[in-house]
């Protein structure tokens, strides 16, 4: 997989060469670029934004920087992502489906957002998905491309040493995940579940899924399946 950022930011993603993503690419698994969108203006200032058509406050980000950003980055196969206060929430399928996809690129807004042709522009070629971290409001899209670029990258084949440790976390089997614990048996006086001991992998097993319910119904009751 290859991940682009279009950023006027490009400090931000620093941290990237380190970590999971940081041993993923010195593998080769996943390449990463990240852009400056700076680069692609032409004035003395670097402008990339302007007023907005119709008034309000804030400012627009300048189309020009960016037509000529995604003229250089996008291929065929490139599936735009676009974070967005207005986009559809991202969630651990989105990740999964994204993990296997061959080339992502990510447009890091600011100020008031893009110019909206830009986006209309894109998708005449490309596929686009416009996508919120959450139902809050951040000041740009650099932050929530950092939290998807890791969900997605870590669901990549071969970046994650164990894949069966992918398959017991929260969300991938639409339930939360259940507690875990470690040595010490007994820690100020709180001990582990005995079943957790007792190598009855059934009953373990059993006891895992009731605790991933049990959790599910107290904290996140809408990713309940239908009749649990
Ligand atoms: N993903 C995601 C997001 C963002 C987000 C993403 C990109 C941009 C670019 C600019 N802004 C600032 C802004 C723009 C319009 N309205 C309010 C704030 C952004 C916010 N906010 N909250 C999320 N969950």
């Amino acid at each position: 997989m290859r991940i682009d950022i279009l950023t006027i930011f490009p400090d931000f993603f620093g941290v990237l060469d380190i970590s999971l993503l940081g041993k993923a690419r010195e593998r080769g698994i996943i390449e990463l670029g990240v852009h400056d969108l700076r680069d692609y203006t032409h004035d003395r200032h670097r402008t990339v934004d302007d007023t907005p058509y119709g008034g309000g406050a804030g400012m627009v980000m300048r189309p020009e920087p960016w037509g000529e950003a995604l003229d250089a980055t996008l291929t065929p196969e490139t599936v735009v992502i676009v974070p967005s206060p207005a986009g559809v929430p991202f969630t651990q399928a989105a990740a999964r489906e994204l993990a296997q996809e061959k080339h992502l690129v990510f447009t890091c807004g600011r100020y008031e957002g893009i110019d909206q042709r830009v986006i209309d522009y894109a998708a005449d070629t490309v596929r686009v998905r416009e996508i919120s971290l959450g139902d809050y409001v951040l000041n740009g899209g650099e932050v929530a491309t950092m939290a998807m670029i890791e969900a997605i990258g870590r669901l990549v084949p071969g970046v994650v040493g164990n894949p069966e440790s992918l398959t017991e976390e929260s969300h991938e089997n639409g339930l939360l995940e259940y507690p875990s614990y470690t040595k010490p048996s007994t820690w100020r006086e709180r001990s582990v579940p005995p079943v957790l001991l007792s190598g009855n992998h059934k009953a373990i097993a059993d006891w895992r899924y009731e605790q991933q319910l049990e959790r599910t119904r107290r904290v996140r009751p809408d990713l309940l399946p239908d009749g649990e």
